[in-house]
């Protein structure tokens, strides 16, 4: 009910201190986020990535400090419902000319769920829908810049305007020569434009701020004619001459997609006006929610909660039940889905089998491990949610059976909220992208004989393996059944719990045997640290299938040789820093002139 007077003072100030605390939360993030441009352009990679992993965590602190404010100065947790409707109220009216006030509006909710009961989490005290709308909002200070620029070649200037919107950026380092990657540019685009006639609106739009990752800035963009849009964008690299180089021009939805990939470390983007890159991004790419946009964009929280209003939104929408997830079941995971949804749930069970020596607190840390890390296109993203209630009419018998068998500690059903309608609470669970596990991708592709898609799959498994040596991972165990596959094919890795950093394995050799008795024993003789790892023994496990054997040994052979990982373990700790190519190789314009 709306209270017809605002006369709680103290409502007004409650409102203001956490208006205050989103706004130094935001304020640290941008410039967090603007530092980048400096660090690519100084080629400081390490601090790039540092701050990458950095950055996530400023949420919840900043969270906490607001609460604790709260606390401290208000007695938050003591006043009555009354003040809470009207700061919600207030914290409305101070969102009115609010440049992020989605994300404001997120912040609010972190921060008084931390004091509420939850039988008060709804519309009348915190934003279960916005409040305030996102459409056209402008920075109109002076010195602000557009979301994005519109520029308006011909054909005859369309080469000086590319090299204008890179030139446009400011990067305080030199291009090696720029005339000339805005010709590779040309020529790409150009194949696009030939046949077509440019129409009055021919133009290109690019958003006003760089997109850092790793070792690379991003120019993203559209081509617009006529009822045409194209997006596109341009990765730019340093030289091994040391001045920048333009590496590639991606064109269109799908290669968007691999940039903008929830298997990517987030990027790094100073944007006065979150919302409205968001909606540009989205017109590049419409079949991406919204949620992932915000995720690419480093504002996890936000994508958290779209994603959460989007799940709540699909299940009003449809009938079918969650159960079990298909696949062979997973040892320290229970997995289930909904299978018109696609995402999977992921609890961590409470009990698991000896070789499994690990514990709850242990698996949390290696999933945090890869949220922080640079997850190189081949580890899928995951969020994390607490007290997730569902609806027990959507359940599947079976599952609530293996999750009161596996997980019980998780599980709590009962009438919560008084409802009449009994609830299913998971008190953690973990929610990612559903992919096609890999054992049952290939074993449809073996039923099929499609012997095509079986070559493709195991090359780009052994990919996908190369790539997480790469970022500095060990995925322990890398059975098929621990990989999907995506919607473009990719593959990609999700089962965490035995993880490592490359560099803290040991790569080593099988000993040759001492004596007979060894080498016919049959069992592993020689004696084995914690961190050991034997790469020779790799391929009974892996390569029973004799299809699967040829092809793996013709492409990926080095990965059951120890030197193969002791050598790139050696090239990062003397502090090479390798980045993956979120584009095929063959779009590289000069593939000698730029290294990652
Ligand atoms: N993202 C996903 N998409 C589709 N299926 C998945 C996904 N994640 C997990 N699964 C299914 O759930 C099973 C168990 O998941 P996961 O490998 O994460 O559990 P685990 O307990 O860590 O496994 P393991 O016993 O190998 O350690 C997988 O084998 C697969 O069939």
């Amino acid at each position: 009910m709306f209270p017809q007077r605002l006369d709680s003072p103290l409502a007004y100030d409650i409102a203001k201190a956490l208006m205050d605390g989103f706004n130094r939360h935001y304020r640290l993030f941008r410039t967090e986020s603007a530092r980048a441009k400096h660090r690519f352009e100084t080629a400081d990679w390490h601090g790039q990535q540092r701050a990458q992993r950095e950055r996530i965590e400023f949420y919840d602190l900043r969270v906490k400090e607001a609460s604790q404010r709260l606390e401290k100065e208000f007695r938050a947790h003591e006043q009555p419902m009354e003040v809470w409707q009207q700061v919600k109220l207030h914290y409305i009216g101070l969102l009115i000319d609010h440049h992020q006030p989605e994300l404001a509006e997120t912040f609010f909710n972190s921060v008084t769920t931390k004091i509420l009961h939850r039988t008060y989490f709804h519309n009348d005290f915190i934003f279960v829908r916005p409040a305030v709308s996102t459409e056209y909002i402008e920075n109109d200070e002076p010195a602000a810049l557009p979301t994005y620029r519109a520029y308006y070649p011909t054909r005859e200037t369309l080469r000086d305007t590319i090299a204008r919107i890179v030139d446009n950026f400011r990067l305080q380092r030199p291009f090696e020569d720029l005339q000339r990657d805005a010709g590779f540019v040309l020529k790409a685009m150009g194949g696009r434009l030939a046949q077509v006639k440019l129409r009055a609106n021919f133009q290109i739009q690019v958003l006003s701020s760089l997109f850092y990752r790793n070792k690379g800035a991003y120019v993203v963009g559209k081509i617009i004619n006529g009822f045409n849009e194209v997006p596109f964008a341009l990765p730019i690299l340093h030289g091994k001459s040391g001045g920048l180089v333009i590496d590639a021009c991606l064109f269109g939805e799908d290669e968007l997609q691999m940039l903008f990939s929830f298997a990517r470390a987030y990027f790094m983007v100073d944007m006065e006006v979150p919302s409205a890159y968001v909606q540009f991004l989205r017109s590049l790419m419409p079949r991406k929610p919204r949620a992932e946009i915000y995720n690419a964009l480093g504002l996890a929280k936000q994508g958290k909660t779209l994603f959460y209003r989007d799940f709540l939104h699909h299940l009003k929408h449809s009938s079918d039940k969650f159960r079990i997830a298909p696949g062979i079941k997973g040892m320290v995971m229970l997995v289930f889905d909904l299978p018109s949804f696609p995402y999977v749930f992921k609890v961590i069970k409470d009990y698991y089998p000896p070789q499994k020596d690990t514990t709850r607190e242990q698996i949390k840390g290696k999933y945090l491990l890869v949220k922080q890390h640079d997850r190189v296109g081949r580890m899928a993203d995951t969020l994390e949610y607490s007290e997730v209630a569902f609806a027990r009419d959507r359940f599947e018998d079976e599952l609530i059976e293996e999750i009161r068998r596996f997980a019980p500690s998780q599980l709590e059903i009962g009438d919560r909220d008084g409802d009449g309608h009994e609830e299913v609470v998971i008190k953690h669970l973990y929610i990612e992208r559903r992919m096609i596990p890999l054992n049952i991708y290939l074993q449809e592709a073996f039923d099929a004989g499609a012997r095509e898609q079986i070559e493709r799959a195991v090359i780009e498994y052994g990919n996908a393996i190369k790539d997480l040596v790469a970022a500095n991972i060990f995925p322990g165990d890398m059975l098929w059944k621990n990989f999907g596959v995506t919607r473009n094919g990719k593959v990609v890795f999700y089962d965490y719990d035995e993880i490592e950093y490359l560099t803290d394995c040991q790569f080593r050799r099988v000993p040759a045997p001492r004596n007979e008795e060894e080498e016919l024993s049959g069992e592993v003789w020689w004696s084995v640290g914690p961190k050991d790892v034997f790469p020779e023994t790799f391929g009974p496990f892996l390569l029973g299938n004799p299809a699967v054997r040829e092809v793996f040994l013709k492409h990926h052979g080095d990965l059951l040789q120890a030197d193969f990982w002791q050598s790139h373990k050696e090239r990062i700790h003397s502090g090479h820093v390798y980045d993956v190519f979120p584009y095929e190789h063959d779009k590289r314009f000069m593939p000698e002139k730029a290294e990652l």
